[in-house]
């Protein structure tokens, strides 16, 4: 049915010219609010010195930046006002509201009828998840009942109205299969008009609980994360900042191929970062983080290190992120603590100003709320004052004392030449006492305080981390011999060049908390945290403590953890490790959206081979494509020709971003070499990259983790996926990284996890 057949097309192109023309208008008030405002601030800066002048400027700040992100917000909005409709009546009153639903709000500022609601606000949760007829939202004060007897979705492009969609109880979500099978030109897209119901539910769950989402491949989490911080910002605007949300994700590759979706959600200003970035700010710069090449390319390349050392090397890894790292470092700076202070008076000359013990108790139970250093600062307040409050009397009492002896010699004998000499000596050891004394004075306290350790951050890991005996004394003994062997050489071999790895972070930055605190005020509240499944219980603890919040949202997937070896084995020991389990939440999503039924059914297929019944497998929404094909070849000259031949034939078709995957690294190099003999223009993604951009792109599995393609080929020439965890994990990354089509390209034989798969799977 085309649009203009709709029967209540004039009504809907009505309200949409009537809404352009609004936002118009609106817009040329807000321009003109601004030149008000931004005449206001200079005004205020011409009268700097006044009180007047400067909170003239804070306040016309403050309106600029609201009219600024108003203006931004609705000159998005001229182009696409509002994507859906609901009729919703309130089971107490009589009126049917007619409820316009897009990505900004807008009042009509006469009678403050809303003629946009933001898909942020509580109504709109009935668009989400409510049917047509009786049905409920909550909202702040409670739960709103009332009647839905219409769900319309619109397609509105350069703000022409396209198409008009009514949504019965028997529709299949139209709209979502027809946003699931565009391409992938660029980069993540927002979901706002399409989310789901159990999406809609992970968006708007608590913040001030911590929150952990485990989702199957392309159930839209990284999506979900980056909506959930625009909801919290749109709902808890009074009491925080943008800059007080943070986005973590695994590189800045990733960082970049996200980075639309909050601007176009009109958010700005949220921090987005990787783990590594933040923690090497954190710590500071006293070290290099190791350049070395990810240990997950040693354990999946085989290396050629023995497996004896292979394994002791992800050991350590693994230890380094254990809550025993959190225990070994407890017990020593729990004796540091105990050595830390001075075991003296803090006397002046001989008068005693504050005791030993009275220092002992400040240190070890009033201020242990406090990183050791701090505590100086707090101690060095009090011997201030201490010595502030007595200073006068004690330089009173010297003087006292010298002249009641001057007045007894005065008084007592006479007035001779031996007398004058007695005087004028003792006044003169007066003036010296005096001048020593106020001398003194201004030195005690550096001179006490200087009584307390002043150590480098990095020394004190260098003594705990490269000395055997102390890492033995501090782990009880727990480690076996050849791996404290191993994890002291390791660290020797780093720290003696200044170095530190990724796997150190949590530890540094953790031993910096109890033992320096941090110079600046970390800002950050509330942590969204993507592909969370690679993160270890130390990393979130270390978070969690330095931060102090509990305002954590993790999303990720177990069945994608192809860094197990270091990272979490199951969300149930982070609920109950790192968080309170009672007041943590925990949801799951098992729809995936990102690619079709038969790919989803291919690439279920080879995750089930995991030897783990936790798994649970992804449950494609309901979208057809090309079955998988799977194309074996004796010759690897064969195989590229095939490949390069398919290559140009999808990209023909129109296929914006096609992805090769390799399994490693350096299988990629390799392909990449023999492929630009082709003429293909293909992109070499390593992840150090900081710009993302869709083409023809090489790509190793464990890179293309959390990336989406139009294409996929999975290309294996010289590697083998074996029936193992980590081979499993990274052929299923590889495989559900596509939207539309799957080839596997393999040499005959490189790929064992495939044989024995239906054959009624895939295509040959
Ligand atoms: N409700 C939705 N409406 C439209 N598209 C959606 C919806 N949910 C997810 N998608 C799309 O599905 C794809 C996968 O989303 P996303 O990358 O966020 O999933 P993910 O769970 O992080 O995936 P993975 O773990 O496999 O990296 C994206 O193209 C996203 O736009």
């Amino acid at each position: 049915m085309s649009v203009k057949e709709h029967p209540d097309y004039g009504e809907e192109i009505e309200r949409l010219e009537y809404t352009k023309d609004y936002i118009k208008m609106t817009l040329r008030a807000t321009e003109e609010r601004k030149k008000t405002f931004q005449e206001n601030i200079k005004e205020g800066i011409a009268n700097i010195d006044s009180s007047e002048g400067y909170i003239n400027i804070l306040i016309n700040s403050k309106f600029m930046e609201t009219a600024e992100r108003n203006f931004y917000g609705l000159t998005r909005a001229k182009e696409k006002p509002y994507f859906a409709r609901i009729d919703f009546k309130p089971s107490d009153s009589e009126i049917m509201d007619k409820i316009y639903i897009g990505k900004t709000s807008l009042f009509r500022a006469d009678d403050d009828v809303p003629l946009i609601v933001d898909w942020r606000a509580p109504i709109a949760n009935v668009y989400y998840e409510g049917r047509l007829g009786e049905t409920s939202y909550p909202t702040e004060v409670g739960v709103e009942e009332g009647e839905l007897s219409l769900k319309r979705q619109y397609t509105i492009d350069e703000g022409e109205l396209e198409s008009i969609l009514d949504v019965d109880i028997t529709t299949t979500d139209t709209f979502l299969q027809a946003s699931l099978s565009a391409n992938a030109d660029n980069r993540l897209k927002d979901i706002a008009a399409t989310i789901q119901g159990e999406q809609n539910r992970v968006i708007r769950a608590e913040m001030d609980r911590p929150l952990i989402v485990q989702g199957v491949a392309g159930s839209g989490k990284t999506t979900i994360a980056l909506h959930r911080i625009a909801y919290f910002i749109y709902t808890y605007e009074k009491t925080f900042d943008p800059e007080n949300f943070m986005i973590m994700a695994p590189n800045n590759l990733f960082i970049n191929y996200i980075s639309e979706v909050l601007p176009e959600l009109g958010v700005e200003q949220v921090v987005q970062t990787t783990y590594t970035d933040f923690m090497k700010e954190l710590v500071g710069s006293s070290f290099k983080l190791t350049n070395a090449k990810d240990k997950l390319t040693d354990l999946i390349q085989g290396s050629s290190k023995e497996n004896k050392e292979l394994s002791l090397m992800a050991w350590a890894a693994a230890y380094k992120g254990s809550m025993d790292m959190r225990d070994v470092i407890d017990a020593y700076v729990k004796d540091i603590e105990k050595q830390f202070y001075p075991k003296e008076d803090f006397v002046l000359g001989d008068i005693l100003l504050v005791t030993k013990e009275r220092i002992k108790e400040m240190f070890l139970e009033e201020l242990t709320y406090l990183p050791l250093y701090k505590r100086i600062d707090e101690i060095k307040k009090t011997l201030r004052n201490q010595l502030k409050y007595r200073k006068n009397d004690i330089l009173k009492d010297i003087q006292t004392n010298y002249d009641s002896k001057i007045d007894r010699i005065r008084s007592t004998q006479e007035a001779t030449e031996e007398r004058r000499l007695k005087l004028v000596a003792l006044m003169e050891e007066r003036d010296q006492v005096l001048e020593s004394t106020k001398k003194t004075i201004k030195t005690v306290i550096k001179k006490y305080t200087a009584k307390f350790p002043s150590k480098k951050l990095m020394d004190y890991y260098q003594d705990l981390m490269t000395v055997e005996e102390t890492l033995r004394y501090y782990s009880n003994n727990s480690l076996m011999k050849e791996q404290y062997k191993y994890l002291v050489n390791l660290n020797r071999l780093l720290l003696a060049k200044k170095n530190i790895e990724m796997e150190d972070l949590a530890s540094v930055a953790y031993l910096r908390h109890k033992i320096f605190g941090f110079d600046t005020k970390l800002d950050i509240k509330n942590i969204v945290i993507d592909e969370a499944q690679d993160f270890s219980l130390f990393q979130f603890y270390v978070l969690k403590e330095v931060l102090k919040t509990n305002m954590f949202t993790l999303l990720g997937d177990l069945s994608q953890g192809i860094h197990s070896y270091r990272s979490i084995q199951n969300w149930e020991e982070v609920i109950e490790i790192v968080f309170d389990k009672n007041r943590c939440n925990y949801m799951t999503l098992v729809q995936s959206y990102r690619t079709t039924i038969e790919v989803m059914h291919l690439a279920n297929e080879i995750i089930k081979k995991l030897d783990n019944d936790k798994i649970v497998l992804a449950k494609p929404v309901i979208r057809h494509g090309e079955k998988p094909s799977i194309k074996r070849y004796k010759e690897e000259s064969d195989l590229i020709v095939n490949l390069v031949e398919k290559i140009k034939e999808m990209k023909y078709q129109g296929y914006k971003s096609i992805a090769l995957i390799c399994k490693t690294l350096e299988e990629a190099s390799v392909l990449k070499k023999v492929l630009d003999q082709h003429q293909l223009d293909v992109r070499f993604l390593d992840g150090k990259e900081d710009k993302y951009s869709a083409g023809i792109m090489l790509v190793p599995s464990h890179i293309a983790k959390g990336l989406e393609f139009d294409v996929v080929f999975i290309v294996n020439i010289n590697e083998t996926y074996q029936q193992n965890d980590l081979d499993i994990k990274l052929l299923y990354v590889a495989m559900t990284r596509t939207l539309h089509r799957l080839f596997i390209y393999q040499k005959e034989g490189t790929i064992p996890l495939l044989e024995g798969v239906k054959q009624s799977l895939y295509q040959e």
